[in-house]
């Protein structure tokens, strides 16, 4: 995007597990993901890794941290007075309940990284979703797909962290997620793991070639190649 528009986010797919990139702005973009078991989580692990420039936005949750989870690394845990606090100040750019438990994203945080050109990747859910589009109208939302019903409820199963009713109210919160697909950008579905990688790799890269934002990068390169020339129109 031109300079002197906003910063715009990419926005991520969500869906049955996996997850997704965004759009950045002309100093940076981002992208969101979500929806459980399609492999949103292994998937932007992965692309953090391999893609310069690419950031993950860490939410605040009232959830309690799972065996692993890093505060300040998978989110900032905090708790339901605090969380409170935090929305009443403005300081996220969007949250909402989740079966049960507040999550939100650091409006702060998102606006400084996008402002230092990063392409940020927001993993939140659908609600989260539809507050970022109005408010940051550039970024790129993507849902990842699982392939089918079977290899979710299998992938779901196979983390080995969750107990029966857990499992029951993943599987909800998956099914609920995808009733709003029709929402996304982008659809990737999470079959062969490389293949969805690429094409979310693919997604991010052509959203940097997008002109706004390459007029931008590019300007001593066009200035040169127009220099003498007369103006369309
Ligand atoms: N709106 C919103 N949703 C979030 C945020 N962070 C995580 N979520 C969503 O909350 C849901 C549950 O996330 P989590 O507790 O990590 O469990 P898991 O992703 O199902 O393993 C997922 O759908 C996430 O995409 C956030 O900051 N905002
Ligand atoms: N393409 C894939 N093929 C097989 N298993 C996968 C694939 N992608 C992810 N998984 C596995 O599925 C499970 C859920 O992945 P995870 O990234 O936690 O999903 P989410 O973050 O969407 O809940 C994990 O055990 C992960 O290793």
């Amino acid at each position: 995007m031109s300079s002197d528009r906003p910063p715009s986010p990419q926005a991520a797919p969500s869906g049955s597990g996996a997850g997704q990139p965004r759009d950045a702005g002309p100093r940076g973009g981002g992208d969101d993901v979500e929806g459980p078991g399609a492999g949103k989580t292994s998937l932007v692990r992965t692309l953090l890794e391999t893609v310069p420039g690419l950031e993950l936005s860490v939410s605040h949750t009232t959830r309690a941290p799972r065996p692993g989870e890093v505060d300040g690394v998978d989110y900032h845990f905090t708790d339901e007075a605090r969380f409170t606090a935090l929305v009443d100040q403005g300081r996220f750019l969007e949250h909402a309940r989740v079966f049960g438990n507040l999550y939100g994203t650091s409006r702060d945080a998102v606006e400084a990284r996008l402002a230092a050109g990063a392409d940020v990747i927001l993993e939140i859910d659908w609600q989260g979703a539809q507050q970022v589009r109005p408010l940051l109208p550039e970024a790129v939302s993507v849902f990842i797909l699982p392939p089918s019903r079977a290899e979710l409820q299998r992938r779901l199963r196979g983390r080995g962290q969750d107990d029966e009713a857990t499992l029951a109210r993943r599987t909800e919160e998956a099914a609920a997620e995808l009733a709003h697909y029709a929402e996304y950008d982008y659809l990737v579905v999470n079959d062969d793991f490389e293949r969805a990688r690429a094409d979310l790799e693919a997604l991010i890269r052509s959203q940097r070639l997008r002109r706004a934002r390459q007029e931008h990068a590019l300007r001593g390169i066009l200035d040169e190649l127009l220099e003498g020339t007369p103006s369309p129109g």
